[in-house]
């Protein structure tokens, strides 16, 4: 169908925001009719300026929303990034060109900002490609059959001299934040989070009216210091022979040393009743399944693409991370919306910066925004990728020499859903 220009797609004022909530749980298929409670609550997330919705006849048929993120690159720098989120298209309006009208207004307006990158969770992998985004990261659930894990069933906590306790909700608002921080400035791949995510997470905001209230582990160093906390939810299944044969499922698990990693993942496999542990999104290299004396305990449920990056401004990009060899590369990028295409060379250095600038000289890789988006974050091979033909070599040599540069010891991982 052609697209209607008598649709208009604009910023929402406040006082539309409750029909543009509506239409935003009808495109996710949720209840169609808010409370006022959660509507209050939601109302924390309106971004002027920045929540879009799309009008026919004055009723609200599309959404979309962005906000101001930190997205941690390879060595440590954050760049800023444009978080796109609340996509929806109302199902009688669909396939009209509405969230590409949209994403060219956002991208647009971030480019024209200074952000470095746009990100997104996506719903499903064919939607985002074609506006420049790659999927940078992956993200592994475990399911863990604890009973097979070979653990010590008479274990009574850390042996490491730390502590693991279970607290409340207030404690992970006050204690968490910081963590955190610790932890995503470290992690290529991780986002920042703002004060309302541990209030949504920890029930003191409640987005949705089903929110079950979840048990906090912290972890405790022997010197005392906060190191790692998880929040976990545990249903109420009893086998027919009076067997306890319960699931913890991880919400969220934060560890700043690997000591805490060890204790908290331990400490979930060896609740009492608890016969399978579900570890919520993880790295794809996460310890898990190696902490186990059988980590073939740790069956891979699900394992997925997660954060999708889109380049906006290649110089800065390639500029703010780090290297794992010294070289120069001559990067051809297409771009076909025309915010980030170009030729560039990247000279990384032996103590492993890079600088990146504009270049006339001759290409080594072709590749698209999406392709340089996808390789960034350093998890994916360039090898691969030309095997694929989703980037060219111009140069024998270049796909393994980018490789040599780009990829990681770790894998990236992006924590949060968003
Ligand atoms: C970051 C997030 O919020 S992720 C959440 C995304 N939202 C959802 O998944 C909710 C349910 N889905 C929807 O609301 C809609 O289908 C959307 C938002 C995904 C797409 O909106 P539309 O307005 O229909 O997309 P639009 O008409 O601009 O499509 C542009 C192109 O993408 C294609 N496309 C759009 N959605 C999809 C899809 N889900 N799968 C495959 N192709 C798709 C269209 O076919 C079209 O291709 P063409 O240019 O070759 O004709």
């Amino acid at each position: 169908m052609t697209p209607r220009a008598d649709i208009d797609v604009r910023p929402i004022a406040e006082s539309e925001f409750a029909d543009w909530q509506r239409a935003l749980n009808i495109g996710f298929l949720r209840e169609p009719t808010l409370s006022e409670e959660v509507l209050e609550a939601r109302r924390e997330q309106f971004t002027p300026g920045r929540s879009v919705g799309a009008f026919d006849d004055g009723r609200c048929v599309a959404t979309f929303r962005s906000f101001a993120q930190e997205l941690t690159v390879v060595g440590g720098a954050t760049v800023p990034a444009d978080a796109v989120t609340n996509v929806t298209v109302t199902a009688t309006h669909r396939r009209r060109g509405l969230l590409t009208r949209m994403m060219a207004q956002d991208l647009a307006a971030a480019k024209e900002r200074g952000d470095v990158v746009a990100t997104l969770i996506a719903a499903e992998y064919p939607i985002y490609g074609r506006y420049g985004f790659g999927p940078a990261t992956t993200a592994t659930e475990w399911t863990v059959d604890v009973p097979r894990a070979g653990l010590d069933p008479r274990r009574a906590g850390p042996e490491d001299g730390g502590r693991v306790d279970l607290v409340g909700g207030e404690a992970v608002r006050k204690l968490g934040p910081e963590l955190h921080e610790r932890l995503r400035r470290a992690q290529p791949g991780a986002v920042s989070r703002d004060e309302l995510w541990w209030r949504t997470a920890t029930g003191a905001v409640r987005f949705h009216p089903t929110f079950q209230e979840p048990y906090y582990a912290v972890y405790r160093s022997a010197g005392g210091e906060v190191e790692g906390m998880a929040a976990y939810t545990a249903d109420d299944h009893w086998g027919d022979a009076k067997q306890p044969s319960n699931t913890a499922r991880v919400k969220w698990l934060t560890a700043v040393t690997p000591a805490a990693e060890r204790a908290l993942w331990l400490y979930l496999c060896s609740i009492d009743w608890v016969t399978r542990v579900r570890s919520g999104w993880r790295a794809p290299d996460d310890l898990l399944p190696h902490l186990l004396p059988d980590p073939r305990a740790a069956a891979v449920t699900t394992q997925a693409d997660w954060l999708w990056v889109r380049m906006l401004d290649v110089v800065r990009a390639l500029g703010a991370r780090t290297y794992g060899a010294a070289g120069s590369l001559v990067l051809e990028v297409t771009d076909r919306a025309g915010l980030a295409g170009g030729r560039y060379r990247l000279e990384a250095s032996a103590d492993g910066t890079g600088v990146c600038a504009p270049t006339t000289g001759s290409a080594d890789l072709a590749l698209d925004v999406a392709e340089l988006s996808v390789l960034w974050l350093g998890d994916e091979s360039a090898v691969r990728l030309a095997a694929l033909g989703r980037v060219r070599e111009e140069r024998a040599g270049a796909a393994r020499q980018a490789d040599a540069l780009l990829r990681t010891s770790r894998r990236p991982w992006c924590p949060d859903v968003f």
